[in-house]
């Protein structure tokens, strides 16, 4: 029973990650063409949400189905081409920023709901996804790592925007339906 609910969650904030990268993305050509993306949002909420382990599995269930074929980043793409291109350091980064964020959340229990999941998402969601992001950006495509490092900031505005809805939804749930917060219980 506790694990058809993990893998229900799981499932669902993979294919949440998944519709998402239905909205428009903006294509940054000065760096390699890696979007701004709504699908970190989905990101950040797997991890604030399911905690370290059912949230990494989620990223990681969403990147495995994506490396399939299955067309599923933002503007339907797919296939192994895209962990050889200059988004795959931000790629590896949105499973360990999930995991991360997970972990945020459950070492600071003793805070608010919104306070820890907006440090969680930050640091999880901005911090560790560009902390991958950044050098495969440089090392897979080809920018230099100052001009990647000072241009990624352009994602910024929208990641913080991100980090406020994941706070909010996080603070809702744990409101409404507090049994959906897995890294809570
Ligand atoms: O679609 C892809 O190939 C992956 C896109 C990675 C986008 C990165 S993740 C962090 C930063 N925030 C965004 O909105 N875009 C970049």
């Amino acid at each position: 029973m506790a694990q058809d609910k993990a893998l229900v969650q799981i499932a669902f904030y993979a294919a949440l990650i998944a519709a998402l990268g239905l909205l428009p993305k903006v294509a940054i050509p000065f760096l390699g063409g890696v979007p701004i993306t709504a699908q970190t949002l989905g990101v950040m909420l797997a991890g604030v949400m399911l905690g370290p382990i059912r949230g990494g599995l989620a990223v990681l269930l969403l990147l495995f189905l994506t490396a399939l074929g299955l067309p599923l980043l933002a503007g339907g793409r797919g296939g192994l081409g895209v962990f050889a291109g200059a988004s795959a350091g931000f790629l590896v980064g949105w499973f360990f920023g999930a995991v991360a964020a997970g972990f945020i959340m459950q070492l600071l229990k003793s805070r608010s709901v919104m306070v820890s999941a907006a440090i969680a998402a930050a640091i999880g969601g901005i911090g560790v996804v560009y902390l991958f992001g950044v050098p495969g950006l440089s090392l897979i495509g080809g920018v230099p790592l100052d001009k990647a490092l000072i241009g990624s900031a352009i994602y910024l505005p929208g990641d913080l925007i991100k980090v406020a809805i994941t706070a909010v939804v996080a603070q809702t749930v744990a409101r409404g339906l507090p049994s959906a917060l897995h890294s809570r219980s």
